[in-house]
C-alpha cells in the first residue's frame, strides 16, 4: 500500500493506494474520522456494485452504514440530486460526526462532496474514486460543487475529505471511454508541471493505455503528488498557483456547458481544450510548432480527442468562457504553457485570437 500524504495543517490528508482490498477500508475510515459511527454511501448507477459492496465492508467494520444512488453522467450534478442526498442523510438522521462516503467518479464526488460541504453545515467526508480522472484529479483538493445550466461547476464549495481511498483494481473494469478520459487530466500535470513526467507518459503511452499495473500505479502516484503539492501551495485558489490546474478547462467547460452536459465526459472535454490551449499560446508566440505537435501527439496516442465534435456557436462558447470563475469583470484569463512542464495565467488574450483558435477548432 502506498500512501500519498496532503498536508494542510488541520484538514491534513492520507491518499492511500491499494489494489482489490475494500476490507481495509473500514479501519482507514476508522482511523481518519474516530468519531464517527455512521456513513452515507453514495454512488451512482455505474458505480453502484462498488458502492453496495464499500457499504457491506464498512457495515463489517462495525459503521452503520446507510446508502444513496443518483444516475450516473454529469448531469446529476445539479440541485435536484444534492436534494435527493439530503433527504438520504436527514432519513439516516446525520449528524455533525456522521460522514458521506463518495464512490464513483468526478460526478459524485463533486456532487456527494458538496451536500457533505453542507449539510449540517459540513460533515466529514471520505473519496472512494472509482474512474481515472477521479482517481488523478477529482477526489484530491476539495473542489466540490455542482453545475448551473449556463456554467459548469458554478455552486460549489472547498471541502477538504478526511481520506482518500484509491483502489486500482476498479480500473480493471471501467469502461474505455472513461479510462481513457482521465487520462486527460494526467496528461494536464505533465504540460503544466513536470516535463520528466509528460516524457514518461511519452515514452509509455502503449503500457498505459493497456491498463500496465506498473504502467498506473506510477501515473497515479504521481498525479496525486503533483495535484497535492499544488493544494498545499494555494488551498483556495487565492494565489493564482492552483489556477494553473485550470490548464485547458476554459475552452473545456464551455465545451460540456454547450453540449448541455452529456455531449462529452469531462477528461475528453480537458483534451479538446488542452489542443485549444496550446494553439492560442502557439498564436501569442509563447510557444513553437514542435510543443503543439508533440501535446497532439501524445493526446492521440492515447486516444484523446483534440477537436470538438458539434460545431458549437463561437459567440455562445466565448459567453460561457466570459463566465468562467476565473474570469474578472468579464474579461477571460487563461492558463497557457510557456514550456514543456511550465504555464502561466494570462489576462490579456485578445478575444479574435480565441475566436480563431476555436474557429479553426470546431472545422477540424
Ligand atoms: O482542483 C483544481 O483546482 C482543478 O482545477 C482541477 C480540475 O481538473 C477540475 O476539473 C476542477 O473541478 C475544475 O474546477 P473549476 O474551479 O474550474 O470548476
Ligand atoms: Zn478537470
Amino acid at each position: 500500500m502506498e500512501t500519498v500524504r496532503v498536508n494542510l495543517g488541520a484538514r491534513s490528508y492520507d491518499i492511500a493506494l491499494a489494489h482489490g482490498a475494500t476490507a481495509g477500508l473500514g479501519a482507514f475510515v476508522r482511523a481518519a474520522l474516530p468519531k464517527t459511527s455512521t456513513v452515507l454511501v453514495v454512488g451512482d448507477s455505474n458505480s453502484r456494485p462498488h458502492a453496495e459492496s464499500i457499504q457491506a465492508a464498512l457495515t463489517g467494520a462495525g459503521l452503520r452504514a446507510g446508502g444513496a444512488v443518483v444516475p450516473a453522467g454529469e448531469a446529476s450534478k445539479c440541485l435536484d440530486q444534492l436534494a435527493v442526498l439530503y433527504d438520504a442523510l436527514y432519513e439516516l438522521a446525520a449528524d455533525r460526526s456522521t460522514a458521506v462516503v463518495a464512490v464513483g467518479g468526478g460526478v459524485i464526488g463533486d456532487l456527494a462532496g458538496f451536500a457533505a460541504a453542507t449539510y449540517n453545515r459540513g460533515l466529514p467526508l471520505v473519496m472512494v474514486p472509482t474512474t481515472l480522472l477521479s482517481m488523478v484529479d477529482s477526489s484530491v483538493g476539495g473542489k466540490t460543487g455542482i453545475n448551473h445550466p449556463k456554467g459548469k461547476n458554478l455552486i460549489g464549495s472547498f471541502h477538504q475529505p478526511a481520506g482518500v481511498w484509491i483502489d486500482l483494481a476498479f480500473l480493471d473494469t471501467l469502461p474505455a471511454r472513461e479510462f481513457i478520459s482521465g487520462l486527460a487530466e494526467v496528461v494536464k500535470y505533465g504540460v503544466i508541471l513536470d516535463a520528466d513526467f509528460f516524457a514518461y507518459l511519452e515514452a509509455h503511452a502503449h503500457a498505459v493505455r493497456t491498463r500496465e499495473p506498473g504502467a498506473l500505479l506510477r501515473v497515479v502516484t504521481r498525479s496525486c503528488r503533483l495535484k497535492a503539492d499544488v493544494v498545499e501551495q494555494d488551498e483556495y485558489e487565492r494565489t493564482g498557483l492552483r489556477a494553473v490546474l485550470n490548464y485547458g478547462h476554459t475552452f473545456a467547460h464551455a465545451f460540456e456547458t454547450c453540449g448541455g452536459y452529456g455531449t462529452l465526459l469531462h477528461g475528453e472535454a480537458v483534451s479538446i481544450g488542452m489542443e485549444c490551449a496550446a494553439r492560442l499560446a502557439r498564436e501569442i508566440g509563447l510557444i513553437g510548432d514542435e510543443f503543439v505537435s508533440r501535446q497532439t501527439k501524445l493526446l492521440d496516442a492515447l486516444g484523446l480527442p483534440t477537436a470538438p465534435p458539434v460545431r458549437w456557436p463561437i459567440d455562445d462558447l466565448i459567453a460561457v468562457m466570459r463566465r468562467d470563475k476565473k474570469a474578472v469583470g468579464g474579461q477571460m484569463r487563461f492558463i497557457l504553457p510557456t514550456r514543456m512542464g511550465e504555464v502561466k495565467l494570462f489576462d490579456d488574450v485578445p478575444e479574435p485570437l480565441v475566436r480563431a483558435v476555436l474557429e479553426s477548432a470546431v472545422s477540424r
